[in-house]
């Protein structure tokens, strides 16, 4: 195994990790030091089992793209395994998460390149929310709590593409509910309840076992209520579908549902998993992005300046909307959203991976089944690719054009993220035409740009202070 701290019978290297996570303020420096120390590939402990995390781009090129297919299994939690019973997107391996992943691509990418669905839900979404900043205005500013503004303009979007139906101001308790589910469900499982066997909590914690599934299974089936009404209404005759211009993932799925009858795959009750991944994995880490980058935005007011500059220029001063047909042009917004996500960083551990035969990683021969990960927040705050990574500086990436393709904050390989069309649209739609609409301000104290749980793994935005929209 690829070196590390010295391990200790048992208990591995837990206290080394504790002790440098505390002495260093979070996971992530914990694991710089670690990877000062040891080296761009390092192995930790954890208990009697070897992690091996990779920390520079040219290595998890090597491992997870090169030689991807070996790395396409995701090392799943024992009670995950049980409940999720091989469904869905995240936590799930094999030939019907493989089929499920290519189509929910497909589908992604015909709703944004071939008839610009993604584009259009979006803006609709954008104007709708500005219309209601706009009317609750006084003299031209609106204070804006922009967790929340975020929190609702992500999950609306999400909520469209999949099932058709934004949230407004008719039906927003259903956003809450939606959200109160995920929260439930996060506090629910606990590090505990992901180490031990299924039988264990089976036998000595019914009741918490119960609540874990219940959990999982209210998501879900709440989630998947619009998909199975629409099914219905299929069935009977209701509804009739478009074959060759679906308006959402349910009528892409429910397309495919009747074209491979007999494909595990295409089920409700595959759907209903589906939907509750995309919902939850595409939720928090869109909005935890763009309140991260609104917070280092009213710490850095001449970067926000210069994206402002750059778009009046390419919207002949502001007289249409930012398109993503800008993209390309966009050198200076685009610099800054690799920097808000470089730093936003949204896993602070990433999942962990399993290779299904004996590999050479650099010189060292890993077993079939060991555990590697892309360690992404490690590689993002590392000095040797990242000068000063503490520093949020945009220009890192003009300056030094290949930079940008050492920054891997949706994964790499076969488990990177499915969402990432959606996700850079939304980022680019959302950062652009907001600077461009309104200038923000921070309105009381500043918020704070530090990962707000910096010793779980999942980083968190602070979204504690407001902020002010002046209409430009
Ligand atoms: C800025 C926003 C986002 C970020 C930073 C992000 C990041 C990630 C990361 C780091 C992974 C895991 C990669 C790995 O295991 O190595 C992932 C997986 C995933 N993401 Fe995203 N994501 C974002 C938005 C979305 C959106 C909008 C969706 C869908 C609507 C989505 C759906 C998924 C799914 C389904 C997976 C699991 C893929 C698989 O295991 O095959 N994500 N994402």
């Amino acid at each position: 195994l690829p070196p590390g701290p010295i391990t200790l019978p048992l208990i591995g290297n837990i206290p080394q990790i504790v002790y440098y996570s505390w002495k260093n303020n979070g996971i992530v420096p914990a694991f710089e030091y670690f990877r000062k120390k040891y080296g761009n590939v390092f192995t930790l402990w954890l208990g009697p089992f070897p992690h091996v995390s990779i920390a520079d781009f040219e290595t998890n090129h090597e491992v997870f793209v090169k030689n991807g297919n070996r790395y396409k299994d995701r090392f799943l939690s024992p009670i995950f395994e049980e409940l999720q019973e091989d469904h869905g997107l995240v936590f799930a391996n094999g030939e019907k998460w493989a089929e499920l992943r290519k189509f929910t691509m497909v589908t992604f990418r015909n709703m944004g390149v071939g008839n610009e669905i993604m584009e259009e839900k979006i803006m609709e979404e954008l104007n709708a929310r500005c219309t209601d900043l706009d009317n609750d205005a006084v003299n031209g500013r609106t204070i804006v709590e922009h967790g929340k503004l975020f929190e609702l303009m992500v999950g609306s979007v999400i909520n469209s593409l999949l099932v058709g139906k934004r949230f407004g101001e008719d039906n927003k308790e259903e956003f809450l509910h939606i959200r109160h589910l995920i929260e439930t469900s996060n506090e629910v499982f606990t590090t505990f309840d992901m180490i031990m066997p299924v039988w264990v909590l089976k036998t000595f914690f019914p009741a918490r076992f119960g609540t874990a599934a219940n959990a999982l299974n209210t998501i879900k089936d709440y989630l998947g209520k619009e998909a199975e009404e629409r099914f219905e209404n299929l069935i009977s005759g209701k509804y009739v579908l478009d074959e060759n211009s679906p308006k959402d993932y349910v009528d892409a799925f429910l397309v495919k549902m009747q074209k491979e009858k007999d494909h595990p795959a295409y089920t409700m009750k595959s759907l209903k998993f589906v939907l509750s991944d995309l919902w939850s994995a595409g939720h928090d880490t869109t909005a935890t992005t763009l309140i991260s980058g609104f917070n280092q935005f009213m710490h850095h007011p001449e970067v926000a300046r210069k994206c402002r500059e750059e778009l009046l220029r390419l919207t002949d001063g502001g007289s249409r909307p930012l398109s993503l047909k800008d993209r390309a042009e966009s050198r200076y917004l685009n610099a800054t959203i690799a920097e808000i996500q470089r730093h936003a960083s949204i896993l602070n551990v990433n999942f962990w991976k399993t290779s299904d035969a004996p590999t050479k990683i650099n010189e060292y021969e890993l077993d079939a089944g060991e555990i590697l990960t892309a360690q992404m927040s490690a590689l993002h705050v590392n000095e040797d690719i990242f000068k000063d990574a503490g520093e949020f500086r945009p220009e890192r990436f003009l300056e030094d054009e290949k930079l940008i393709h050492q920054l891997i904050p949706f994964g790499i390989g076969k488990r990177s993220c499915v969402g990432e069309n959606l996700a850079r649209a939304e980022l680019f739609l959302v950062f652009g035409n907001l600077l461009l609409r309104y200038d923000i301000q921070p309105h009381g104290k500043l918020p704070s740009t530090a990962d707000q749980l910096p010793f779980s793994a999942v980083k968190i935005a602070d979204t504690s202070a407001k902020l002010e929209f002046i209409k430009i």
